[in-house]
C-alpha cells in the first residue's frame, strides 16, 4: 500500500493507495457510531457489500443514486438532505462516497452543508475520481447554466484507492480517466508525458504496477498543488486545462452525452492550438499531444456543429473569470502550463473559425 499525504494544517488527510484496500477495515482511520454510504444503482451492486464490510461496527445505512451525471443536480443533492434528515442522521456520523467523480461531487456537497459540515470518506472507484475528483475538496453540482457552479470546499477526513476496482470499469469510462492523467503531464511533468507515450498500452490493459505508479504520481502532484492553493486563489486553477473548453462541451451537449474526461481532452487539444497560435507549442508538440489522446481512445476535437459562438457565453461564466476577463489556462511550453489572462473574443474566433 502506499500513501500520499494532503498536507492542509488540521484539514491534512491521507490518501490510501493499493489492491484489495475494500478489504481492510484496519486501513479506516476513524470509526463513527452512525455511517451513510452513498452510490449510485451501477456502483452499489459491484462494491455495495464490501464496502459495507468496512463499517461492520457502525449503524449503517445506504442512499442510492440514479447513475450519470445528468444527475449531479440540485435536486438529487435535495433528496439525499431530506433522507439524511428523515433518518435521523448525527451530525457526528460519517458519509462515504463509493463511486465516481459524479458520486463524489455530490456527497462531498452533502457533507460541506448538511448540519453545516458532517466528516465524509472518499471510496473512488473510477480512475478519473482515484486521480483527481477524490482528492483537494472541490464539491459541487452542476446547473443548466453552467458546469459545477453550485458547490463548497470540503476536505475528506480519507481517500481509500482499492486499484481492483478499476477491473470492472468500462473502457470508455477508463479512457475518460486517462485525459485527467495526461491533463498532469502537461501542467508541469514533460517526463511523465514521455511516461505515459510508453505505457498508455500497459495501462489499458490495467498492468498492475504501471496503473499504481501512476495513480500515485497523480495524487502526489495534485496534492502537492491543493496543499499550495487549496481554494484556487491561484496555481490550483492550473488544474482546469482543458476545462474552460471541456465544460463549454459538457454544458452544450447536455450532461452526460460526452463524459467529463473526453471533454477535458478536446479542451486540451483546443488549449494547445491556442497555444500553437502564439507561438509557445510547435505544431509537432500539438500533434504528439493528439497523437497520446488518440492512443488512448479520447476525441482531440469539439463535438460536430459546436462553433466558437457555441463555447463563448459558458466560457464568459467560467468560475476562473476575474474582473469580467476569461482567464485560460495555457502550456506555455512542452509539459508546463500556466494562467493566462489577455485572450479575447478576437482571437478566439481567428483560431477556432
Ligand atoms: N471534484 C473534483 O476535483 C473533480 C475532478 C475531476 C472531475 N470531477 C467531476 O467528476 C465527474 C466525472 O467523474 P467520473 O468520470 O468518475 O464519472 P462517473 O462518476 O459518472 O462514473 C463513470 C461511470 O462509471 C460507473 N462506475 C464507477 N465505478 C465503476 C466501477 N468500478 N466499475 C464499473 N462501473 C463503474 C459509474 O456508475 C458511471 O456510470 C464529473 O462530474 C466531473 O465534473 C470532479
Ligand atoms: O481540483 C481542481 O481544482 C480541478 O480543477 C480538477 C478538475 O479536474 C475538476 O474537473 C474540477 O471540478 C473543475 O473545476 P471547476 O472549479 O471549474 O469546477
Ligand atoms: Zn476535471
Amino acid at each position: 500500500m502506499h500513501r500520499v499525504q494532503v498536507e492542509l494544517g488540521e484539514r491534512s488527510y491521507p490518501i490510501d493507495i493499493g489492491p484489495g484496500l475494500l478489504q481492510q477495515p484496519q486501513r479506516l482511520l476513524n470509526h463513527y457510531s452512525h455511517v451513510v454510504i452513498i452510490s449510485n444503482d451501477t456502483v452499489a451492486p459491484l462494491y455495495l457489500d464490501q464496502a459495507s464490510q468496512l463499517f461492520a461496527h457502525s449503524q449503517l445505512q445506504h442512499f442510492l443514486l440514479p447513475d450519470g451525471e445528468a444527475y449531479k443536480t440540485l435536486e438529487q443533492y435535495e433528496r439525499i438532505l431530506s433522507f439524511l434528515l428523515q433518518q435521523k442522521f448525527p451530525r457526528d456520523g460519517l458519509l462515504v462516497a463509493l463511486g465516481g467523480g459524479v458520486v463524489g461531487d455530490i456527497t462531498g456537497f452533502v457533507a460541506a452543508s448538511y448540519q453545516r459540515g458532517v466528516d465524509f470518506l472518499q471510496i473512488p472507484t473510477t480512475l478519473l475520481a482515484q486521480v483527481d475528483s477524490s482528492v483537494g475538496g472541490k464539491t459541487a453540482v452542476n446547473h443548466p447554466l453552467g458546469k459545477n457552479m453550485i458547490g463548497a470546499f470540503k476536505q475528506p477526513q480519507q481517500v481509500l484507492i482499492d486499484t481492483l476496482v478499476l477491473t470492472t470499469l468500462p473502457a470508455r469510462e477508463f479512457a475518460a480517466g486517462m485525459a485527467e492523467v495526461i491533463k498532469y503531464a502537461l501542467i508541469a511533468d514533460a517526463a511523465f508525458f514521455a511516461y505515459l507515450e510508453q505505457h498508455s498500452a500497459a495501462l489499458q490493459q490495467l498492468e498492475p504496477d504501471a496503473l499504481a505508479a501512476v495513480i500515485r504520481h497523480c495524487c502526489q502532484m495534485k496534492a502537492s498543488i491543493v496543499a499550495a492553493d487549496e481554494t484556487e486563489q491561484g496555481n490550483r486553477a492550473l488544474l482546469n486545462l482543458g476545462h474552460t473548453f471541456g465544460h463549454a462541451i459538457e454544458a452544450w451537449l447536455g450532461y452526460g452525452n460526452w463524459l467529463h474526461g473526453e471533454a477535458v481532452a478536446a479542451g486540451m487539444v483546443m488549449a494547445a492550438q491556442l497555444s500553437q497560435h502564439r507561438g509557445w507549442l510547435t505544431e509537432a508538440e500539438v500533434l504528439r499531444i493528439k497523437q497520446l489522446l488518440q492512443r488512448c481512445s479520447l476525441p482531440v476535437a469539439p463535438p460536430e456543429g459546436m462553433m466558437i459562438e457555441h463555447f463563448l457565453p459558458y466560457m464568459k461564466t467560467d468560475k476562473k473569470v476575474r474582473a469580467g476577463k476569461m482567464r485560460f489556462v495555457l502550456p506555455t511550453s512542452f509539459g508546463y502550463s500556466e494562467v493566462i489572462d489577455d485572450v479575447d473574443d478576437t482571437e478566439l474566433v481567428s483560431v477556432f473559425a
